[in-house]
Parts: structure tokens; sequence; C-alpha cells
């Protein structure tokens, strides 16, 4: 058996697109409220009884975070077009690094318009 584990957490930022649709106010510099999910997968350690202790997952997510929370998304290494997509991304490789074949999926949602994007194996 499988089990999910999942902590979210929010980021504020700012960014620019270049798009066809909205194109004038999405070039300008806007910001959104992010909440971005990770989820890892795993039998828990019989010792332990944990897949990975939340507080581990705590500290390398307030890590991560800090790198986007009050940031202009434009200027992050990494991201390239700040889009949902490309957040997923970006959590990905950070988490992966971290959590190897463990990490299962990484959500990023703006609650505000209903957007989200999910990104698994
Ligand atoms: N496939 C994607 N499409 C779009 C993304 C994205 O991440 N992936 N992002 C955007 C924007 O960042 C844009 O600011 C949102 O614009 P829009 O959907 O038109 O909605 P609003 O401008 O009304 O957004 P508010 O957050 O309510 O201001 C667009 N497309
Ligand atoms: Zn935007």
């Amino acid at each position: 058996m499988k089990y999910a584990l999942s902590q979210r957490f929010f980021f504020e930022a700012a960014h620019t697109l270049r798009r066809q649709v909205d194109a004038e106010p999405s070039r300008r510099i806007h910001g959104h409220t992010y909440l971005a999910e990770v989820t890892l997968s795993a039998t828990p350690d019989p010792e332990s009884g944990m897949v990975v202790d939340l507080g581990h997952l705590r500290r390398e997510i307030e890590t991560v975070r800090e790198r986007l929370d009050h940031r202009f998304l434009d200027e992050v290494d990494g991201i390239g077009p700040a889009t949902l997509e490309n957040l997923c991304t970006y959590l990905w490789r950070a988490f992966e690094a971290i959590y190897g074949t463990t990490l299962a999926a990484i959500e990023v949602r703006r609650e505000a318009s209903g957007d989200a994007c999910r990104l698994t194996r």
C-alpha cells in the first residue's frame, strides 16, 4: 500500500506574462497569491510510522518558499515565463532533488481565479 502525504504553502509574487488573451494587462507587472501543495508517496517506515517527517518537509518547504515569496518571478532563475505550469516544474525540480522518487505530485493554484496546475509522474 502507498500513502500520499502532503503539505501546502502560500506565496505572494509578481510577474508579467506574454499572451494573446488579455495581452496588455498581463504584460504589466501584476501579482497573485499562489497556493502550492507538495505530495510525497511511499510506504511508511515501520519504525517511525512515517513516509517522511512532516517537520522535515516543512523546513524544506520554507527554504524553497523563500525563493518565491514576495519576489518578481520573471527574475527568479530557473522558472522561465512564470506560468502555473512552469512553477510546477520549478517546484518539482526543487523537491525531487530532496525526496527523489518519493515525490509524487506538485500542485500550484490561484484560489482567487480558480486556476490550478498539477504535475505528477
Ligand atoms: N496556461 C496558463 N495560462 C495562463 C496562466 C498560466 O499560468 N497558465 N496565467 C495567466 C495569468 O498569470 C494571468 O494573470 C491570469 O489572467 P486571467 O486568467 O486572464 O485572469 P485575470 O487577469 O482576471 O486574473 P486575476 O488573478 O483575477 O487578476 C493567464 N493564463
Ligand atoms: Zn498573472
